[in-house]
């Protein structure tokens, strides 16, 4: 038999009220996979993240975890861990003791106390924390919370794990060691579901991507599709000779150089700004090195993912 997704929903619809916050979402997320969830404020990921949970139920639609459909009782599925809203953390004990308190809280205390105290450093160390595993969580980061939150979900050896943001608040170092510790998790079979506003690091950690806006889906499948759909995007360029490379940019058909001053910032230096597809790209950069002019820098001003959001967020807003 086929193993069953972690994450099967069709057509789920959410309101609060007045407010429709999902409006028959169908999203599908294999084992092993590390999906992101993106979309504007309000857009509904919480919401969604929420239901996966066992935090809230939907009003109609089908939800199945990890193949077993999703009752109306408000428990986490079986197999499922993670947190919206930042993780819930008890300030006044130190991060080791919070952990046991949820192990026991989850009724994990019968079992060999020395098997359950390794479990517990064993997950502090995974995500980076047992340096401070004895220090009182009320001191702690945003980060180190993230962290911690990230231990607790890790305790149960969830098979789908849920994540509302949880790079916020991590510095570079911390981000990535939690991007290694999801990776390892995802290559061991565990489905990861992460909401990020951050599209960098959608790009660094996810293979596929949901965008949601106003409570609908408006693309959802592999980062490679969304980035082949974006067929023109600003590069910022830095060459040995900027002058030389904007008379051969004004040249060069297909291509766009666009107004410094509207570019703002992005423009610094020596930099150019075009607008081009790839073709017409390849064009100016194979003109440059004819003309003996070496291209120093060269990268979307702003990555694939977020031209694509910004695209299909901006479009489904102008259509309500
Ligand atoms: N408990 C609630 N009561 C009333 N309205 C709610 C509730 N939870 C969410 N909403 C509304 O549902 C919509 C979706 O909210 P949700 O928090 O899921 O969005 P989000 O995409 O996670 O936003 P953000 O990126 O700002 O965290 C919003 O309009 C929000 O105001």
């Amino acid at each position: 038999m086929d193993t069953p997704l972690a994450v099967r929903a069709r057509g789920i619809t959410k309101c609060f009220a007045e407010v429709v916050a999902l409006d028959a979402i169908d999203l599908d997320v294999a084992p092993g996979r590390i999906h992101g969830l993106v979309g504007p404020n309000g857009a509904g990921k919480t919401t969604l993240l929420g239901l996966m949970l066992g935090l809230a139920v939907a009003d109609s639609g089908s939800l199945e975890i990890l193949g077993s459909p999703v009752g109306r009782a408000l428990t986490a599925p079986d197999g499922v861990a993670g947190f919206v809203d930042g993780p819930g953390l008890y300030p006044s004990l130190t991060a080791r003791q919070n952990l046991a308190a949820l192990a026991a809280l989850r009724g994990r205390d019968r079992g060999d106390r020395d098997a359950r105290e390794a479990g517990i450093a064993e997950v502090l160390d995974q995500v980076g924390l047992t340096d401070v595993a004895d220090d009182r969580v009320r001191g702690f980061s945003l980060g180190m919370r993230q962290r911690l939150g990230l231990a607790a979900a890790l305790l149960t050896t969830p098979r789908l794990l849920v994540l509302d943001e949880p790079t916020n608040g991590l510095d570079p170092a911390s981000k990535n060691h939690m991007h290694r510790v999801l990776t390892r998790l995802a290559a061991d079979g565990t489905a990861v579901v992460l909401s990020s506003h951050r599209m960098d690091d959608v790009e660094a950690l996810c293979s596929e991507v949901t965008i949601v806006s106003t409570g609908r889906v408006v693309f959802s499948g592999p980062l490679d599709k969304l980035s082949a759909e974006s067929d023109e995007l600003d590069y910022r360029l830095v060459t040995t000779d900027a002058a030389a490379a904007r008379e051969l940019a004004l040249a060069t058909s297909g291509l766009q150089l666009v107004d410094e001053t509207a570019a703002g910032q992005r423009a610094r230096g020596d930099a150019l700004v075009v607008r081009a597809p790839v073709a017409a790209l390849d064009d100016l950069v194979v003109r440059l090195v004819q003309a003996g002019i070496a291209v120093r820098e060269l990268a979307p001003v702003i990555s694939p993912l977020e031209a694509a959001f910004l695209a299909l967020t901006e479009k489904q807003e102008d259509n309500q």
